[in-house]
Order: structure tokens, then sequence, then C-alpha cells
């Protein structure tokens, strides 16, 4: 028996590819899970935005704000507006810096705070899921926030001695890049006037900056375990009154290992998104 799904695995963007035609009939938004074989069943969208899926889109868009309330988008916009312009803030900044030093030695200290504030009101994006003004998975939005307010917070704020390493300006250069892209996404959607450059650069940029942004993260914990181990930092050692024992470096370890399944499923979940947004693509999952 097949069934036709939406390629999205956790929810999610699409609303051009949506609307490219007319109204579909409600269908189940799952994942294509074990047991099902997915086929692409069509490819509607090359991304000229014809004139009746325009009008398809205006009516889109005039539906989920009804549906979002108008104070929910005007957060979202002001919201989105204020992290494009945070993103393009720390963008200058970096230039600037290695524009007037010719080197990254001393760029993160110099960007840290303007870093530290957005990435932490970043934080909101799991707070929008859970309440449902946006359709994001809670589990996607989490696992992305949270690996960068771990990078933030629990890394390169904590580790003094990696700061300048250049795996930083790694995964500095991957979230800025991405982040403007995505905001500014965001922003021009809600808005309802969106290029389709953005639209394009918001769903191919990440097939370069994901991997960029994981392996800078990566090498800046592999950086950070030798003064971990050295210094015990973030550790519980037995005996203690509440006889517990936490290891950072053993934990670092683990996290390290956790990119292993995590991050393919959050790049394959943007890959189907590609295939839904930027070419209209609709899955046809058939049970085995
Ligand atoms: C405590 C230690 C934890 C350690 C965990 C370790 C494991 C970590 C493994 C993974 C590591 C990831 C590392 C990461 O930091 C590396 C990088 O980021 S590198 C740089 C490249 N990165 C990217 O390209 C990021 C791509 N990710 C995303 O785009 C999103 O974050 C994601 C949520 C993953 C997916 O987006 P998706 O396209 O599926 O959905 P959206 O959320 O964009 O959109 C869905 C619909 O919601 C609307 N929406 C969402 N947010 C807003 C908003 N702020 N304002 C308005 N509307 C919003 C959006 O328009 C969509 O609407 P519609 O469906 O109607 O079109």
């Amino acid at each position: 028996m097949g069934r036709l799904t939406e390629a999205a695995a956790a929810g999610g963007g699409a609303s051009a590819a949506r609307s490219a035609g007319p109204p579909p009939t409600p269908l189940p938004l799952s994942a294509t899970s074990p047991g099902t074989a997915a086929t692409m069943a069509s490819s509607e969208e090359d991304g000229s935005n014809g004139g009746a899926s325009e009008a398809g889109e205006e009516r889109e868009a005039a539906g989920k704000r009804r549906r979002r309330g108008w104070v929910a988008t005007a957060w979202l916009t002001f919201y989105n507006i204020a992290m494009t312009a945070g993103w393009l803030v720390l963008a200058i900044a970096m230039v600037r810096f290695y524009m007037e030093k010719g080197t990254h030695k001393g760029l993160y200290r110099s960007i840290q705070k303007t870093l530290k504030f957005f990435q932490t009101f970043a934080l909101l994006e799991i707070v929008h899921c859970l309440i449902g003004i946006v359709p994001t998975s809670v589990l996607v939005a989490g696992v992305q926030v949270s690996s960068r307010i771990f990078m933030v917070w629990l890394i390169t704020h904590s580790i003094k001695p990696i700061q300048n390493e250049e795996s930083v300006v790694l995964f500095l250069v991957a979230w800025t890049v991405t982040e403007i892209t995505r905001y500014s996404f965001y922003t021009f959607s809600l808005l309802d006037h969106l290029p389709y450059f953005i639209k394009w650069a918001r769903y191919t940029f990440f097939i370069i900056l994901y991997p960029v942004g994981v392996a800078g993260e990566l090498l800046t914990i592999y950086a950070a375990l030798p003064y971990v181990k050295k210094t015990g930092m973030f550790s519980i050692r037995l005996p203690n009154k509440y006889n517990v024992s936490f290891d950072y470096y053993y934990f670092l370890l683990i996290t390290m290992a956790s990119y292993i399944p995590l991050f393919p499923q959050l790049y394959f979940h943007m890959l189907r998104q590609r295939r839904k947004v930027l070419h209209g693509e609709v899955i046809v999952e058939k049970d085995d």
C-alpha cells in the first residue's frame, strides 16, 4: 500500500513547494521509517515562481498569519530581524578584525560578547517550537541549539587556551554565514517578499557549511581534551557527600561520538528539505 507524505523527517519548511499547485489533500507528515520505501513522486518547481505559484504562496502566507495570530507574527518578525542584524554585526566584526590584524589570533576574544549574546538568544527557538508558533520539531531545534550553546559556553568560553585554534574560526564562519541566510529567509518569508536567491542560499549553503561547521566544532573539542584532562575541570570526584562522580573528559568523548549518529540525521533532514523546497518533490512512501 502506498502513502503520499511530505519529505521532512521532523516537520517544517517548504511553503513554496506546497503552494506550487492547488492545495493538496491533507496528508500525514511522517518520517520515512524503517519498513517503508521512499520514492520521489514529482518535481514541480523550477524556481522561476510563475503567477499561479505566487498567488498560491500569497494565499498560503495569509492563511499562516491568521493561524499564528498577529502577536506571534510580529514577535517572530522582530526576533528574525534582530538575529539577522546580530549575525551581520558579527560577520562585519570578523572581516574587520582579519583585515586589520591579518591573523585569526585574538579574533574570538574580540567578538565573543556578540557571539554569546546572539547564540544564547537562539534558545528562544526551542521555546518557539514548544509553544507552537513555528512548526519545527522540538527535537531537531533542540539538538541544533543545544550543541551550539554547549560549544559557546562549555567549550570556547570556558577553555581559554583553545580560543585561538583555527578550528574556532571554521565553525564561527560556518555559523555566521548560515545564520545570516537562515534568519533573513525567515524574515523575508514572514514579510511575503522572499527573493529566490535567499531561498536557494538557505537550502544550498548548508551542503558545504554543515560539514565545515561540524569539523570546526569537533576539532575544537578535540583540542580541548588535553587541557580538560590535565585540569579536571567540571569534574566531580569521589568520595563526596552525594556519592556521585562526573568526568568532563569522558563527557566530551561521548559528545564527540554523539555527532556520528546525530549529524547525518540533521544533514539528511536538510537535504530532504532542499529537494522539497527547491524542487517541489514529494515522497511516496510504500509500506513493505
Ligand atoms: C549538551 C551537549 C549536546 C551535544 C549534542 C551533540 C550532537 C550534535 C550533532 C549535530 C551538530 C550540529 C552542529 C551545528 O552547530 C553545526 C552548524 O550549524 S554548521 C553551519 C551549518 N548549519 C546549518 O546549515 C544549520 C541548518 N539547520 C537549520 O536550518 C535548522 O536549524 C533546522 C531546525 C535543523 C532545520 O530547519 P528546517 O528547514 O527543517 O525547518 P525550519 O525550522 O527552518 O522551518 C520550519 C518551518 O518553521 C518556520 N520557522 C522556523 N523558525 C522560524 C522563525 N524563527 N521565524 C519564522 N518562521 C520560522 C519556517 O519558516 C518553516 O515554515 P513553513 O513550513 O511554513 O515554510
